[in-house]
């Protein structure tokens, strides 16, 4: 576990000053990974160590269970911010974990929520203090792991089959239409001015 990030997202470099055949494969691991965790028969809980917006949200939203880390730490799908759009199943796996409407406000906002409203409006589950997070997880695994495992696993796939089929049916249309936007002239000099404004906060 890194203290302080969780996840900072997806790496921008991968997808800024790319070749396309390089952003179509970066974006098809993205659908791999998010696929097999989103999908899997095990019990998964995130241990939010820090600060986890975007793509980071969305790994965590794809666990069971999100523990998260008190402290100045902010978790939120941020992307309008970045001048980019969160893809339709960062949309629905949102609108899964929190409703509709606070959904269509977190999106277009690009809010990233302390530790306390995250609790609040239910995008994590729970909030503990950093030095125990992987404690709580801990705890809280315990009892995912006292059901009885075929109930649980058809239930998780009942909830979530749905959401995986959408995207399982629609990758190569996906996989173009992130490629199409991100390689666009105008995307490319945000994604710049974004990088260039993350390195001048580190100076
Ligand atoms: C159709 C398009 C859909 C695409 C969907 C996109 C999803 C995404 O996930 S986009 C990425 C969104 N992520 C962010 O907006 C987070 C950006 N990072 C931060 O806000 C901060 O780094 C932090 C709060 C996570 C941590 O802060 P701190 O500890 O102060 O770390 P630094 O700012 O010093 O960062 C260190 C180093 O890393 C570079 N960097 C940070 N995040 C990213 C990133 N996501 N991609 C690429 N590079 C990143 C940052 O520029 C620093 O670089 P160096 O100066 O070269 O060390």
């Amino acid at each position: 576990m890194v203290p302080n990030i969780f996840s900072a997202g997806l790496d921008i470099t991968e997808f800024y000053q790319k070749k396309p055949e390089e952003t179509d494969a970066f974006w098809r691991t993205l659908q791999d990974v998010f696929l097999r965790l989103y999908g899997s028969k095990l019990v998964t809980i995130a241990a939010i160590s820090g600060h986890s917006p975007a793509g980071g949200c969305l790994l965590a939203m794809a666990c069971d269970y999100r523990v998260m880390a008190t402290g100045k730490y902010t978790i939120g799908l941020n992307e309008t911010l970045l001048g980019i759009i969160a893809p339709f199943w960062f949309i629905e796996t949102m609108k899964n974990t929190i409703g509709h409407r606070e959904t269509e406000k977190s999106l277009q906002l690009g809010k990233l929520y302390s530790p306390e409203q995250a609790e609040n409006i239910g995008l994590v589950d729970q909030i503990c203090p950093p030095d125990d997070v992987l404690g709580c997880a801990r705890k809280e695994m315990v009892k995912w792991l006292k059901i009885p495992d075929h109930a649980r696993i058809l239930t998780k796939q009942l909830m979530r089959n749905e959401l995986i089929n959408n995207l399982s049916s629609k990758r190569k249309e996906d996989i173009y239409n992130f490629t199409s936007f991100v390689q666009k002239d105008s995307i490319q000099r945000s994604l710049g001015l974004y990088l260039e404004s993350l390195k001048k906060k580190k100076s």
